[in-house]
């Protein structure tokens, strides 16, 4: 079985973020390119990532109208990603739109609920059922829309993984102790998310702020 953990390179240069993939590259199954990365080395950073040979999420959250979510997902071919991310949120055209425009190899997955909302902050954006409930929904919305899959926390991927057995689940917000959760709050260990049916685990700061990230990846690895 691949390793399911992708190493989320939140790294303000290029020269780092390629250095640190490399050192973990023996305890990782991919790597991560989220906004900051994005909108910091665009196309020519995911280039130079993927001459490392791993699978490349590309972790855009696109959330627009239908027509510039699709033009978008066209944009980004060329740099064949693994997977990418939208958000359920966007609606059910968006994600049809998204799905029919992505590259025939790319998993398109939709963010439910972000990882750092807790039911306090739904109830102030006007979600009044809580983070559970709400990404349940969102889920089933994703799979009605043909999606591959969705972004959601530990807590409810089981519950989810229930409801669609065949979907592929990206669970980020994951500490492998009870240590610094920074501004995540719906957290779980690796370990766990994987037994609850999480396919692909996202790792960032666990790893890429430890004092060895190779020892960070690995302790992670021999847990799962
Ligand atoms: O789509 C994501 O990857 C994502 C969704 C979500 O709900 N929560 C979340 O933390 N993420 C991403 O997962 C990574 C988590 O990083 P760490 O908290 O440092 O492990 C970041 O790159 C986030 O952008």
């Amino acid at each position: 079985m691949s390793n399911p953990v992708y190493l989320a390179l939140d790294l303000p240069r290029l020269d780092a973020a390629i250095a640190l993939a490399q050192k973990v590259r023996g305890h990782i199954g991919g790597v991560k390119l989220g906004l900051e990365f994005f909108c910091a080395h665009g196309h020519h950073g995911v280039h130079e990532v993927a001459k490392l040979g791993l699978p490349v999420f590309l972790d855009l959250k696109l959330h627009d109208i239908p027509n510039t979510v699709a033009a978008a997902m066209q944009s980004i071919h060329v740099l064949e990603p693994a997977i990418v991310t939208i958000h359920a949120a966007g609606g059910r055209a968006m994600m049809e739109d998204a799905k029919a425009a992505a590259g025939e190899h790319c998993k398109v997955v939709a963010v439910t609920v972000l990882t750092s909302l807790d039911d306090d902050d739904l109830a102030g954006v006007g979600v009044p059922g809580g983070a559970h409930d709400q990404a349940l929904r969102l889920a089933d919305l994703a799979q009605e829309a043909g999606l591959d899959g969705i972004v959601c926390s530990g807590h409810e991927v089981g519950a989810i993984h229930k409801r669609w057995k065949n979907g592929f689940f990206v669970v980020p917000g994951l500490r492998p102790d009870t240590g610094h959760t920074a501004d995540q709050k719906r957290i779980v260990t690796p370990a766990a998310a994987r037994r609850d049916g999480a396919s692909v685990l996202v790792i960032g700061r666990p790893i890429s702020r430890a004092e060895d990230p190779v020892a960070a990846a690995r302790a992670i690895e021999a847990t799962l």
